[in-house]
Protein backbone atom coordinates (compact mmCIF):
# COMPACT_ATOMS: atom_id res chain seq x y z
CA UNK A 1 0.00 0.00 0.00
CA UNK A 2 1.55 3.44 -0.68
CA UNK A 3 -0.41 6.54 0.91
CA UNK A 4 -0.88 9.63 -0.62
CA UNK A 5 1.79 12.33 -0.24
CA UNK A 6 1.58 15.93 -1.09
CA UNK A 7 3.87 15.91 -3.43
CA UNK A 8 2.25 17.27 -6.53
CA UNK A 9 1.95 20.58 -4.66
CA UNK A 10 5.50 20.89 -4.12
CA UNK A 11 6.48 20.31 -7.37
CA UNK A 12 7.48 16.87 -7.22
CA UNK A 13 6.51 15.95 -10.96
CA UNK A 14 10.05 17.79 -11.38
CA UNK A 15 12.29 17.30 -8.74
CA UNK A 16 12.34 13.81 -6.70
CA UNK A 17 11.70 13.36 -3.32
CA UNK A 18 14.26 12.49 -1.33
CA UNK A 19 13.09 10.49 1.78
CA UNK A 20 11.57 7.05 1.94
CA UNK A 21 9.79 5.97 4.69
CA UNK A 22 8.64 2.02 4.78
CA UNK A 23 6.47 0.19 7.26
CA UNK A 24 6.87 -3.37 7.79
CA UNK A 25 3.14 -3.89 6.99
CA UNK A 26 4.78 -2.74 3.07
CA UNK A 27 2.98 0.90 3.62
CA UNK A 28 5.62 3.44 1.71
CA UNK A 29 5.62 7.11 1.73
CA UNK A 30 7.69 9.70 -0.12
CA UNK A 31 8.59 13.22 1.83
CA UNK A 32 11.51 15.82 1.71
CA UNK A 33 14.51 14.40 3.24
CA UNK A 34 16.54 16.12 6.23
CA UNK A 35 18.97 15.63 9.10
CA UNK A 36 21.53 13.07 8.59
CA UNK A 37 21.66 11.21 4.77
CA UNK A 38 21.19 7.28 4.57
CA UNK A 39 18.86 4.81 6.18
CA UNK A 40 17.90 4.09 9.77
CA UNK A 41 15.41 1.32 11.16
CA UNK A 42 13.72 1.80 14.54
CA UNK A 43 9.91 1.13 16.38
CA UNK A 44 7.59 3.91 14.81
CA UNK A 45 5.91 5.16 17.36
CA UNK A 46 3.77 8.77 17.51
CA UNK A 47 3.93 11.66 20.13
CA UNK A 48 1.63 13.85 20.74
CA UNK A 49 3.03 16.63 22.25
CA UNK A 50 2.39 20.01 21.04
CA UNK A 51 5.86 21.56 22.37
CA UNK A 52 9.31 20.56 22.96
CA UNK A 53 10.56 18.56 19.83
CA UNK A 54 14.40 18.93 21.10
CA UNK A 55 13.46 17.55 24.86
CA UNK A 56 11.53 14.65 23.12
CA UNK A 57 14.45 13.70 20.46
CA UNK A 58 17.40 13.78 23.26
CA UNK A 59 15.14 11.65 25.48
CA UNK A 60 17.40 8.64 25.63
CA UNK A 61 14.11 6.27 26.44
CA UNK A 62 13.17 6.48 22.81
CA UNK A 63 16.40 4.65 21.85
CA UNK A 64 15.77 2.59 19.08
CA UNK A 65 12.57 4.39 17.61
CA UNK A 66 11.07 6.74 14.98
CA UNK A 67 9.11 9.13 16.21
CA UNK A 68 6.37 10.34 14.42
CA UNK A 69 5.24 14.06 15.73
CA UNK A 70 1.31 14.70 15.41
CA UNK A 71 1.73 18.45 15.63
CA UNK A 72 2.23 19.49 12.44
CA UNK A 73 4.84 22.33 12.87
CA UNK A 74 8.22 20.80 14.19
CA UNK A 75 11.71 22.96 13.62
CA UNK A 76 10.25 26.48 13.97
CA UNK A 77 11.76 27.16 16.81
CA UNK A 78 15.31 26.22 16.63
CA UNK A 79 17.47 24.02 18.71
CA UNK A 80 19.94 24.86 21.81
CA UNK A 81 22.07 23.45 24.28
CA UNK A 82 19.39 23.67 27.02
CA UNK A 83 16.46 22.16 25.77
CA UNK A 84 18.44 18.67 25.96
CA UNK A 85 17.92 15.49 27.69
CA UNK A 86 20.73 13.44 27.27
CA UNK A 87 22.91 13.94 30.38
CA UNK A 88 25.79 14.38 28.18
CA UNK A 89 24.92 17.05 25.84
CA UNK A 90 26.15 16.12 22.65
CA UNK A 91 25.77 12.30 23.43
CA UNK A 92 23.18 10.30 21.04
CA UNK A 93 19.73 9.52 22.67
CA UNK A 94 19.82 6.72 20.52
CA UNK A 95 16.72 8.19 18.59
CA UNK A 96 17.03 6.23 14.64
CA UNK A 97 14.81 8.58 12.80
CA UNK A 98 11.88 11.56 12.81
CA UNK A 99 8.45 11.87 10.96
CA UNK A 100 7.96 15.77 10.48
CA UNK A 101 4.13 16.96 8.94
CA UNK A 102 5.37 20.58 7.86
CA UNK A 103 8.99 21.41 6.18
CA UNK A 104 11.04 22.24 8.38
CA UNK A 105 11.51 26.54 8.07
CA UNK A 106 14.36 29.06 9.50
CA UNK A 107 14.07 29.45 12.99
CA UNK A 108 12.68 32.13 14.34
CA UNK A 109 13.29 32.42 18.57
CA UNK A 110 15.64 34.22 20.73
CA UNK A 111 16.53 31.07 22.21
CA UNK A 112 17.67 29.25 19.06
CA UNK A 113 21.83 28.75 18.37
CA UNK A 114 21.19 26.56 15.29
CA UNK A 115 18.46 25.04 12.77
CA UNK A 116 16.64 21.68 13.85
CA UNK A 117 18.62 20.47 10.11
CA UNK A 118 21.59 21.18 10.78
CA UNK A 119 21.60 19.75 14.47
CA UNK A 120 19.80 16.08 13.15
CA UNK A 121 22.26 15.66 10.96
CA UNK A 122 24.90 16.39 13.62
CA UNK A 123 23.32 14.04 15.73
CA UNK A 124 23.28 10.90 13.03
CA UNK A 125 19.18 11.44 12.74
CA UNK A 126 17.60 10.99 9.73
CA UNK A 127 14.21 12.45 8.66
CA UNK A 128 11.67 12.71 6.73
CA UNK A 129 8.92 15.68 5.94
CA UNK A 130 5.99 16.45 3.91
CA UNK A 131 4.56 13.46 5.34
CA UNK A 132 0.53 12.93 5.94
CA UNK A 133 1.53 12.37 9.85
CA UNK A 134 -2.17 11.97 10.49
CA UNK A 135 -1.98 8.99 8.37
CA UNK A 136 0.66 7.37 9.62
CA UNK A 137 -1.15 7.84 13.32
CA UNK A 138 -3.64 5.66 12.19
CA UNK A 139 -1.96 3.29 11.17
CA UNK A 140 -0.18 2.80 14.00
CA UNK A 141 -3.39 2.78 16.18
CA UNK A 142 -4.91 0.32 13.98
CA UNK A 143 -1.66 -1.91 13.97
CA UNK A 144 -0.39 -0.99 16.64
CA UNK A 145 3.61 -0.10 16.92
CA UNK A 146 5.86 -2.04 13.85
CA UNK A 147 9.34 -1.77 12.47
CA UNK A 148 10.21 1.16 10.11
CA UNK A 149 12.94 2.52 7.97
CA UNK A 150 13.93 6.06 6.79
CA UNK A 151 16.13 6.80 3.87
CA UNK A 152 17.19 10.17 3.05
CA UNK A 153 19.08 10.27 -0.59
CA UNK A 154 19.35 14.07 -1.90
CA UNK A 155 19.55 13.46 -5.26
CA UNK A 156 16.44 10.98 -5.09
CA UNK A 157 17.72 7.62 -5.88
CA UNK A 158 16.92 4.78 -3.66
CA UNK A 159 17.54 1.42 -3.32
CA UNK A 160 14.48 -0.49 -2.35
CA UNK A 161 16.23 -3.67 -1.92
CA UNK A 162 18.18 -2.22 0.20
CA UNK A 163 15.89 0.15 2.76
CA UNK A 164 14.15 -3.35 3.03
CA UNK A 165 17.00 -5.20 3.97
CA UNK A 166 17.31 -2.55 6.69
CA UNK A 167 14.30 -2.78 8.00
CA UNK A 168 14.48 -6.67 8.60
CA UNK A 169 17.54 -6.56 9.87
CA UNK A 170 15.97 -4.24 13.07
CA UNK A 171 15.10 -6.70 15.54
CA UNK A 172 12.44 -4.74 17.17
CA UNK A 173 12.28 -3.91 20.64
CA UNK A 174 11.12 -6.66 22.35
CA UNK A 175 13.36 -8.89 24.79
CA UNK A 176 15.93 -5.63 23.72
CA UNK A 177 18.26 -4.12 26.78
CA UNK A 178 19.12 -1.28 25.09
CA UNK A 179 20.59 0.59 28.39
CA UNK A 180 24.52 0.24 28.01
CA UNK A 181 23.65 2.13 24.66
CA UNK A 182 22.81 5.25 26.78
CA UNK A 183 23.17 4.81 30.29
CA UNK A 184 26.22 6.16 32.17
CA UNK A 185 28.95 3.74 32.74
CA UNK A 186 30.79 6.23 35.58
CA UNK A 187 29.39 7.25 38.64
CA UNK A 188 29.21 11.22 38.47
CA UNK A 189 28.11 13.72 40.95
CA UNK A 190 24.80 16.25 40.09
CA UNK A 191 24.34 20.13 41.61
CA UNK A 192 22.20 21.69 38.92
CA UNK A 193 18.72 22.82 40.00
CA UNK A 194 15.71 23.45 38.05
CA UNK A 195 15.24 26.24 35.10
CA UNK A 196 13.60 29.37 36.93
CA UNK A 197 11.45 32.11 35.73
CA UNK A 198 12.11 35.73 36.12
CA UNK A 199 12.15 36.39 39.46
CA UNK A 200 11.82 32.77 40.92
CA UNK A 201 15.57 32.52 40.72
CA UNK A 202 17.22 34.87 38.01
CA UNK A 203 15.67 35.17 34.41
CA UNK A 204 16.37 31.89 32.68
CA UNK A 205 19.26 30.37 34.34
CA UNK A 206 19.88 26.91 36.70
CA UNK A 207 19.08 27.22 40.36
CA UNK A 208 20.52 25.46 42.89
CA UNK A 209 20.26 23.39 46.06
CA UNK A 210 17.78 24.67 48.23
CA UNK A 211 19.60 26.21 51.68
CA UNK A 212 19.74 23.28 54.62
CA UNK A 213 20.19 20.01 55.28
CA UNK A 214 20.12 17.89 52.03
CA UNK A 215 18.71 14.14 51.33
CA UNK A 216 21.71 12.02 50.13
CA UNK A 217 20.31 10.22 46.96
CA UNK A 218 21.96 8.05 44.31
CA UNK A 219 20.39 7.89 41.26
CA UNK A 220 20.18 5.07 39.13
CA UNK A 221 21.10 5.62 35.39
CA UNK A 222 19.49 3.68 32.68
CA UNK A 223 19.37 6.85 30.36
CA UNK A 224 18.36 9.51 32.64
CA UNK A 225 16.95 12.55 31.53
CA UNK A 226 18.17 15.76 32.91
CA UNK A 227 15.46 17.59 34.12
CA UNK A 228 15.16 14.58 36.27
CA UNK A 229 18.34 15.56 38.04
CA UNK A 230 17.40 19.10 37.96
CA UNK A 231 14.08 18.49 40.06
CA UNK A 232 15.45 15.97 42.51
CA UNK A 233 18.25 19.03 42.87
CA UNK A 234 15.98 21.46 43.41
CA UNK A 235 13.81 19.19 45.77
CA UNK A 236 16.98 19.16 48.42
CA UNK A 237 19.16 16.28 47.08
CA UNK A 238 22.42 15.76 46.96
CA UNK A 239 22.58 13.36 43.64
CA UNK A 240 25.22 10.58 42.94
CA UNK A 241 24.33 8.62 39.68
CA UNK A 242 25.56 5.30 38.97
CA UNK A 243 25.49 3.18 36.08
CA UNK A 244 22.58 0.63 35.75
CA UNK A 245 25.29 -2.39 36.54
CA UNK A 246 25.90 -1.15 40.09
CA UNK A 247 24.76 -3.83 42.67
CA UNK A 248 23.33 -3.30 45.75
CA UNK A 249 26.48 -3.71 47.89
CA UNK A 250 27.64 -0.32 45.49
CA UNK A 251 24.31 1.89 46.10
CA UNK A 252 24.49 0.89 49.80
CA UNK A 253 28.20 1.73 50.62
CA UNK A 254 27.05 5.42 49.47
CA UNK A 255 24.21 5.52 52.42
CA UNK A 256 21.66 6.96 50.74
CA UNK A 257 18.56 8.46 52.51
CA UNK A 258 17.01 7.21 48.68
CA UNK A 259 17.55 5.51 45.76
CA UNK A 260 16.25 6.92 42.51
CA UNK A 261 15.67 4.13 39.58
CA UNK A 262 15.38 6.18 36.42
CA UNK A 263 13.65 6.14 32.77
CA UNK A 264 15.13 4.42 29.64
CA UNK A 265 14.92 2.53 26.81
CA UNK A 266 14.25 -0.73 25.65
CA UNK A 267 11.92 -3.92 26.79
CA UNK A 268 12.08 -3.86 31.01
CA UNK A 269 11.93 -7.34 31.21
CA UNK A 270 15.75 -7.86 29.53
CA UNK A 271 16.94 -4.75 31.61
CA UNK A 272 15.55 -5.99 34.78
CA UNK A 273 17.94 -9.61 34.09
CA UNK A 274 20.62 -7.40 36.35
CA UNK A 275 18.30 -4.76 37.67
CA UNK A 276 16.38 -6.58 39.83
CA UNK A 277 18.60 -8.19 42.11
CA UNK A 278 20.12 -4.63 42.96
CA UNK A 279 16.39 -3.17 43.42
CA UNK A 280 15.64 -6.28 46.03
CA UNK A 281 18.92 -5.82 47.66
CA UNK A 282 17.95 -2.24 48.38
CA UNK A 283 14.46 -3.05 49.30
CA UNK A 284 15.28 -5.28 52.00
CA UNK A 285 16.93 -2.50 53.75
CA UNK A 286 14.02 -0.32 53.26
CA UNK A 287 15.70 2.52 51.90
CA UNK A 288 12.90 4.92 50.54
CA UNK A 289 13.20 4.18 46.46
CA UNK A 290 11.16 5.62 43.99
CA UNK A 291 11.14 4.98 40.21
CA UNK A 292 9.97 6.75 37.06
CA UNK A 293 8.90 5.14 33.94
CA UNK A 294 11.75 2.05 33.49
CA UNK A 295 12.09 2.59 37.16
CA UNK A 296 8.58 2.01 37.68
CA UNK A 297 8.59 -1.15 35.76
CA UNK A 298 12.14 -2.42 37.20
CA UNK A 299 10.51 -1.95 40.73
CA UNK A 300 7.20 -3.86 39.88
CA UNK A 301 9.88 -6.74 38.40
CA UNK A 302 11.41 -6.55 41.55
CA UNK A 303 8.62 -6.91 43.39
CA UNK A 304 7.59 -10.30 40.82
CA UNK A 305 4.93 -8.17 38.44
CA UNK A 306 5.26 -8.42 34.94
CA UNK A 307 5.57 -5.73 32.44
CA UNK A 308 3.79 -6.43 28.74
CA UNK A 309 4.40 -4.75 25.11
CA UNK A 310 1.59 -2.26 24.29
CA UNK A 311 -0.11 -2.08 21.29
CA UNK A 312 0.60 1.54 20.37
CA UNK A 313 2.17 3.08 23.92
CA UNK A 314 1.88 6.37 25.27
CA UNK A 315 3.75 9.12 23.89
CA UNK A 316 2.94 12.52 24.54
CA UNK A 317 2.42 15.58 27.01
CA UNK A 318 -1.35 15.59 27.40
CA UNK A 319 -2.18 12.30 29.07
CA UNK A 320 -4.77 12.64 31.70
CA UNK A 321 -3.33 10.05 34.73
CA UNK A 322 -5.19 9.65 37.77
CA UNK A 323 -3.83 9.91 41.06
CA UNK A 324 -5.97 6.96 43.55
CA UNK A 325 -3.99 8.36 46.47
CA UNK A 326 -6.25 11.82 46.23
CA UNK A 327 -8.53 11.17 43.80
CA UNK A 328 -6.68 14.29 41.26
CA UNK A 329 -6.20 13.84 37.67
CA UNK A 330 -2.85 14.91 36.19
CA UNK A 331 -2.32 15.69 33.32
CA UNK A 332 1.29 14.45 32.24
CA UNK A 333 4.17 13.60 30.11
CA UNK A 334 4.39 10.18 28.42
CA UNK A 335 6.66 8.03 26.77
CA UNK A 336 6.34 4.05 27.18
CA UNK A 337 5.88 1.04 24.67
CA UNK A 338 5.94 -1.10 27.43
CA UNK A 339 3.80 -1.53 30.79
CA UNK A 340 2.98 -3.24 34.11
CA UNK A 341 0.43 -5.80 34.24
CA UNK A 342 -1.66 -4.79 37.49
CA UNK A 343 -3.07 -8.40 37.70
CA UNK A 344 0.50 -9.29 37.82
CA UNK A 345 1.12 -7.07 41.28
CA UNK A 346 1.85 -9.36 44.33
CA UNK A 347 -0.34 -8.48 47.61
CA UNK A 348 2.47 -6.47 48.83
CA UNK A 349 1.77 -3.82 46.33
CA UNK A 350 -1.07 -1.48 45.46
CA UNK A 351 -2.05 0.80 41.97
CA UNK A 352 -1.39 4.30 42.36
CA UNK A 353 -2.66 5.94 39.49
CA UNK A 354 -4.02 4.88 36.25
CA UNK A 355 -4.38 6.02 32.96
CA UNK A 356 -7.78 7.94 31.71
CA UNK A 357 -6.53 7.13 28.18
CA UNK A 358 -6.74 3.53 28.50
CA UNK A 359 -7.11 2.28 32.06
CA UNK A 360 -3.10 1.29 32.11
CA UNK A 361 -1.51 1.04 35.23
CA UNK A 362 0.74 4.20 35.41
CA UNK A 363 1.88 3.51 39.36
CA UNK A 364 2.34 1.80 42.18
CA UNK A 365 3.55 1.86 46.34
CA UNK A 366 4.77 -0.91 48.64
CA UNK A 367 2.84 -1.25 51.56
CA UNK A 368 5.64 -3.16 53.24
CA UNK A 369 8.35 -1.04 52.10
CA UNK A 370 8.65 2.62 51.12
CA UNK A 371 9.25 2.53 47.77
CA UNK A 372 6.98 3.85 44.87
CA UNK A 373 6.95 4.46 41.21
CA UNK A 374 4.91 6.11 38.41
CA UNK A 375 4.71 5.06 34.51
CA UNK A 376 4.48 8.71 33.15
CA UNK A 377 7.10 11.53 33.66
CA UNK A 378 6.84 13.79 36.42
CA UNK A 379 9.78 15.66 35.16
CA UNK A 380 7.65 17.20 31.90
CA UNK A 381 10.37 18.26 29.65
CA UNK A 382 8.41 18.72 27.86
CA UNK A 383 5.39 18.84 29.32
CA UNK A 384 2.86 20.40 32.34
CA UNK A 385 4.45 20.42 35.31
CA UNK A 386 1.17 18.66 37.40
CA UNK A 387 2.71 15.65 38.56
CA UNK A 388 6.47 17.82 40.48
CA UNK A 389 4.68 16.61 43.37
CA UNK A 390 5.80 13.60 43.15
CA UNK A 391 9.84 14.78 43.45
CA UNK A 392 8.24 15.79 46.88
CA UNK A 393 6.44 13.11 47.99
CA UNK A 394 9.91 11.41 47.79
CA UNK A 395 11.49 13.83 50.06
CA UNK A 396 8.81 13.40 52.46
CA UNK A 397 9.17 9.41 52.12
CA UNK A 398 13.00 9.73 53.25
CA UNK A 399 12.07 12.41 55.55
CA UNK A 400 9.76 9.45 57.55
CA UNK A 401 12.38 7.41 57.01
CA UNK A 402 14.71 9.11 58.60
CA UNK A 403 12.07 10.15 61.27
CA UNK A 404 11.37 5.84 61.82
CA UNK A 405 15.46 5.24 61.94
CA UNK A 406 14.78 7.45 64.99
CA UNK A 407 11.59 5.99 66.33
CA UNK A 408 9.02 7.59 64.59
CA UNK A 409 6.91 5.96 62.27
CA UNK A 410 7.26 5.41 58.72
CA UNK A 411 5.87 7.42 56.33
CA UNK A 412 4.78 5.87 52.84
CA UNK A 413 3.36 7.51 50.09
CA UNK A 414 1.86 11.28 51.46
CA UNK A 415 0.62 14.11 50.23
N1 LIG B 1 10.50 6.40 29.26
C1 LIG B 1 10.83 5.19 29.67
O1 LIG B 1 11.51 5.01 30.68
C2 LIG B 1 10.39 4.05 28.81
C3 LIG B 1 10.41 2.70 29.48
C4 LIG B 1 10.38 1.51 28.50
N2 LIG B 1 11.52 1.52 27.65
C5 LIG B 1 9.10 1.51 27.71
O2 LIG B 1 9.11 1.78 26.54
O3 LIG B 1 8.05 1.23 28.23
Amino acid sequence: MTIETNAASRGWEETRPTARLLLADGTLIEGEGLGAEGVAAGELCFNTAMTGYQEILTDPSYAGQIITFTFPHIGNVGVNDDDVETVNIAASSGVRGAVFAADVTAPSNWRATRDLDAWLKARGIVAIAGVDTRAVTAVVREKGMQNAVIGYAPDGEFDDAALKAELEKFPGLEGQDLVPLVGSTQRYDWDEGAWGWPGEVAPGVYGSRPEGPQKRVVAIDYGLKRNILRLLTSAGCEVTVLPATATAEDVLALNPDGVFLSNGPGDPAATGVYAVPMIQGVLEKKVPTFGICLGHQMLALAVGAKTAKMRQGHHGANHPVKDLLTGKVEIVSMNHGFAVDRDSLPGSARETHVSLFDGSNCGLELTDRPAFSVQHHPEASPGPQDSHYLFRRFVEMMDGAVASKGGGSTVVGGG
